[in-house]
This record gives structure tokens, C-alpha cells and sequence, in this order.
């Protein structure tokens, strides 16, 4: 098997961003090609590049695209500030945005006695690495993963947390392409993910694409597919963890978990360490999303609910660290009590 299957979803090609148009997965591939910080916000807003890891990495070769063109130091400080904020506006709950953002500002700022163009240069370096670590990442996520995994398992998972999230491999579905790659025969429930449906357009049909034997199911048949016994794990990725080891992911993880708490299937959280936030003290504080009632009321374009009905549309939900079993990154694992757990870890591995 092909060890990435799926196409990407971020591509940097010579001097200029290629981004897979999600939005029309599963039955078109397109890329868009990006020159402007304002198409990445755009492409980031809309939906068309999103996926916790994937919207950092665009926001990185946007700042670079936003810069690129200036011609004095003055403007070069004062742009990089600019275009960091605008771009870190399109998506307010993953915390990787803001993240891979900061992650090149500082790089450059360590460097300040270089040229405009070495500058500038610094920055595209940046935002590759930041790009090419993702997918080690990925991988040693699925890893630590697998430790927890066998052959023959079933596991659920929510939204799309795989390589089209990614650089490549994804988070939660890492270790269900390393099993794929050991001949270890998992059967994946992949809820629909209500209402822009992440799990039946992305992470079903990457799934099919990697010959990985992948059931698609509604959300609300989680709770009858555990009590027939089908599962015994869910894997979920997550937008942000919060000190306390509350985590922020796609609407529905929470009832998922405690749905899996009910039938004692343990839940476990992928999770780049980059997305655990030790400045964000519970998953209280963690700004949650809200998008149109179009998503809900004429989900791809079809009306399904009556005209100026009320709706309620969060894009994330808040899981309480009680209910996860384990979060597991590219460094380990954490186990609860998560708040000690946490702070050791992002402070080991700070410098990794
Ligand atoms: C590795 S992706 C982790 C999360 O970003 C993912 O589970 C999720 O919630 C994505 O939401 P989306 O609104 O599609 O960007």
C-alpha cells in the first residue's frame, strides 16, 4: 500500500500555495492555487483547507505571502504584525492557527540583523518546516497510538482528523494507516459529522482510498454501533487542549464520549503537542466557533428546515478531561491527572 494514499491538502509549489478544495471532496479533486494572505484567510474561513494542522501550515506560507513583496524593514516589521493578526481572524478555536503563526513571527524576530530578502527567505523556511515536521508528527502520533491497539479492533472516530487534516497521516487516523501497514485488519466507524459532514466526505472516502475497511455511520448511531460491541476504542483528534486536560474538538466528540463512557470504550485524544494550550486554563475559556444556519438549515443547498427558523450552530464541542482515557501526542502519552501531566510535558519537550 501506497504510505499516503489520499492526496494532499497543502502543497507549496515554487512561489505559490496549492491547497486541495475540500469542500468538494469526495467527488472532485481541485486544487486552488493561492498567491494572496487574503485568499489563504479565505480558503481557511470557507472551509476549503481545514483540520487543526493543516489551517496552521496554510497560515504559515500565507504570512509568507503577505511579505514577500514588501520593500523596506519598516514595512517588513509592521506587515509580518499585520498579516499574522488578519490571517489568525479567519478560524477562532484551533489553537495551531495562532500557534504556526507565532512559530515563524519568532523565528524571524531571533534573526534581525539579517537582510530584507534573507528575512524574508527566513520566513518561507519556517513555514516549510513547520509543513514537513507535521507529517513526523503524524507518524509518531500513530505510534504511540498503536501501543494501544490490535489487530481486529473496532474503532470510531469522528470528523476528520486524517491526512487531509494534516501534512499527511493525520492525527486520530495515524495509527489505523500504520495497522493498515502492519496487515492488521481494523474496522473504522466514521460518524457523519453533522453538519458540514467531515466524516462522510473526508474521512470516509480517505479511508476507502487507502482499501481500509471503513463503515459510515449518522451520529446519532454511535450509541447503538458501541452497545452492539463493535467498538473498543474511539480515536479523536482535537483544536485544543486546555491545561486542565478539557479538549476542544468537532461537535458531537462530547456526546461520542460520553457515550463511550456509558459502554466503558476507552477515548483517546491524538493530539500534536502544538495543539495542547497551557494558556487556556479549561476548556471554559476556549473560544468556540459559531457558523451560518445555512450549514444547518440548507446544508449543501438544499433547504431542510423552515425559512428564519432559530438556529444553533457551534462548530466545536467541549469534552471534560474526565472523560478521556489518554491524550497521546508525538512525544507520549498523558494520562490523567492531565494538569501535571500536561505542563511536564510541554515543558520536556519545549525544546525538541
Ligand atoms: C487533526 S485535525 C483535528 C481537528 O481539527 C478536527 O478533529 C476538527 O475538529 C476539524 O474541524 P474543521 O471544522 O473541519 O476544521
Amino acid at each position: 500500500m501506497n504510505a499516503i494514499p489520499h492526496p494532499l491538502s497543502v502543497i507549496w509549489q515554487n512561489d505559490h500555495l496549492q491547497l486541495l478544495d475540500q469542500r468538494k471532496l469526495p467527488t472532485e479533486t481541485v486544487y486552488m492555487e493561492l498567491q494572496t494572505p487574503e485568499s489563504v484567510w479565505d480558503a481557511i474561513y470557507t472551509l476549503a483547507v481545514r483540520g487543526a494542522p493543516a489551517i496552521g501550515i496554510a497560515a504559515a506560507y500565507g504570512l509568507y505571502l503577505g511579505i514577500r513583496q514588501v520593500e523596506s524593514m519598516d514595512q517588513f516589521w509592521r506587515e509580518l504584525k499585520r498579516v499574522a493578526d488578519y490571517l489568525n481572524s479567519a478560524r477562532p478555536t484551533a489553537v495551531n492557527l495562532s500557534w504556526a503563526l507565532n512559530r515563524v513571527q519568532e523565528k524571524v524576530m531571533s534573526h534581525q540583523s539579517q537582510s530584507l530578502e534573507q528575512l524574508k527567505e527566513i520566513v518561507l523556511a519556517e513555514a516549510k518546516l513547520i509543513h514537513q515536521e507535521d507529517e513526523t508528527v503524524c507518524r509518531k502520533i500513530g505510534e504511540n497510538l498503536l501501543t494501544f491497539m490490535q489487530d481486529g479492533m473496532g474503532i470510531l472516530t469522528h470528523c476528520n482528523a486524517g491526512g487531509l487534516a494534516t501534512a499527511a497521516y493525520g492525527t486520530a487516523l495515524a495509527p489505523i494507516y500504520l495497522a493498515k501497514q502492519k496487515g492488521w485488519n481494523l474496522k473504522v466507524f466514521a460518524d457523519e459529522t453533522r453538519p458540514v459532514l467531515q466524516g462522510a466526505r473526508l474521512t470516509a472516502y480517505e479511508l476507502q482510498q487507502a482499501d481500509i475497511d471503513v463503515t459510515l455511520i449518522c451520529d446519532n448511531m454511535a450509541g447503538v454501533v458501541m452497545k452492539q460491541g463493535w467498538v473498543q476504542a474511539v480515536i479523536v483528534g482535537t483544536d485544543r487542549v486546555a491545561a486542565n486536560g478539557d479538549v476542544c474538538n468537532k461537535i458531537g466528540t462530547y456526546s461520542v464520549a460520553v457515550l463511550a463512557k456509558e459502554h466503558g470504550i476507552p477515548v483517546y485524544v491524538a493530539a500534536p503537542t502544538s495543539s495542547i494550550d497551557l494558556n487556556t486554563a479549561t476548556g471554559d475559556e476556549i473560544p468556540i466557533e459559531e457558523r451560518a444556519p445555512e450549514e444547518i438549515t440548507a446544508g449543501f443547498g438544499k433547504q431542510t428546515a423552515p425559512t428564519e427558523i432559530k438556529v444553533f450552530n457551534p462548530a466545536f464541542d467541549v469534552t471534560p478531561a474526565k472523560y478521556i482515557t489518554a491524550i497521546v501526542t508525538e512525544n507520549g502519552v498523558i494520562r490523567a491527572p492531565f494538569a501535571n501531566g500536561l505542563k511536564e510535558h510541554v515543558h520536556k519537550n519545549k525544546d525538541n
